[in-house]
């Protein structure tokens, strides 16, 4: 005879309902605002290299769902001020974050986002921060020993971040945040963004959605993803985000690097071997130990996540349901 098992192993139910990269595309029907030919010409104008395709079939349809979560959260938001017996007050911004590892195309993924929420009559004013500006200057690091830890949540000043959101969430009039310049690799002094109560406000960056660190008294306290209100999880292979650091690395070296001020001109003068070893060892000491080790454990939190396969194409997108 068969025993009896005591306890009954079913899984949870997964808070995520999976979607092919088909079955997402086919919701852009469902989206009123299609694409004119000067917008794509514009998104073109953002100099990042996206398929149109890749926009069409991935990103319409997340433009749709956002600008439905937007008109929810506003909904609410009266709901709340109805309770509170406030009367009408003016709307906070919607607030999304977009996290993920260096090179995996956050910054691609936020900047699209931003020109396309941006055609919504009912959202047209649309900021986009990255998390970089918080990192603490390179002497600053340097003093704490950190210099090789760009990126850990450590290196960044995590409460002015966080203050930073809260502020344009609560409707502050003017908000403004230090400036981060691949550039010189640094702080910039003296320089700052400044963002005017905004309809929606995107917070792009590796760490965006690590829980907060608790307080001297052990306490919870509130962090970063606590003011969020949708957020976007880029997820690829480790071994393909390797592929496209190297392969942004070369890129920069016959671009950007070239210029007499950038930290990494010194790369320019070596033969391409050399320096790709070096972004070779920043990626195995650095960038793919914070990935492993930071980044993909909070993926779990996220809203919504995409997953990439070879040659950036989103494969699989998992959303959130419960
Ligand atoms: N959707 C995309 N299609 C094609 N190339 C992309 C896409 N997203 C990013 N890339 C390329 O991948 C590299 C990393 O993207 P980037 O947005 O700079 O990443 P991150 O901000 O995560 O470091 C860049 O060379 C970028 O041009
Ligand atoms: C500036 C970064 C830490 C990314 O910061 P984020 O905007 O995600 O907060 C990263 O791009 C970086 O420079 N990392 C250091 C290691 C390297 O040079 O690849």
């Amino acid at each position: 005879m068969r025993p009896v098992p005591t306890t009954t192993a079913t899984a949870p139910a997964s808070p995520y309902v999976d979607l092919t990269r088909e079955q997402w595309s086919a919701l852009r029907d469902r989206t009123p605002l299609p694409l004119t030919a000067d917008e794509v010409e514009r998104l073109r104008g953002l100099g990042d290299v996206v398929d149109l395709d890749e926009v069409v079939d991935v990103y319409l349809p997340l433009s749709r769902l956002l600008n439905l979560y937007v008109g929810a959260h506003s909904g609410l938001r009266g709901a709340l001020n109805t309770f509170l017996g406030e009367g009408a007050q003016p709307g906070t911004p919607f607030v999304i974050g977009v996290a993920g590892s260096v090179a995996v195309g956050k910054s691609t993924t936020a900047r699209l986002l931003r020109a396309l929420l941006a055609r919504w009559p009912e959202h047209p004013r649309v900021e986009l921060v990255t998390t970089d500006g918080f990192l603490m200057p390179n002497a600053e690091l340097a003093r704490r020993g950190l210099m090789s830890r760009k990126g850990f949540p450590e290196s960044y000043d995590r409460r002015a971040l966080t203050r930073f959101v809260a502020d344009v969430k609560a409707g502050k009039p003017e908000v403004s945040a230090p400036v981060y310049s691949h550039l010189i690799y640094d702080i910039v002094p003296e320089e700052r963004l400044v963002v005017r109560r905004p309809d929606i406000l995107i917070v792009e960056g590796l760490n965006v959605l690590q829980p907060a660190l608790p307080g001297a008294d052990g306490r919870s306290r509130i962090g970063l993803a606590d003011y969020f209100d949708f957020s976007v999880y880029v997820d690829a292979r480790t071994e393909d985000i390797e592929q496209w650091y190297l392969g942004r690395f070369g890129k920069l070296r016959q671009t950007a690097f070239q210029d007499p001020d950038s930290y990494f001109r010194k790369y320019t003068q070596v033969p391409e071997d050399e320096a790709l070893d070096y972004a070779r060892l920043m990626w195995r000491t650095v960038n793919r130990p914070n990935l492993e080790q930071n980044v993909l454990p909070t993926r779990g939190r996220a809203t919504l996540v995409l997953r990439k396969g070879p040659g950036h194409k989103v494969q699989r997108l998992s959303l959130r349901k419960l």
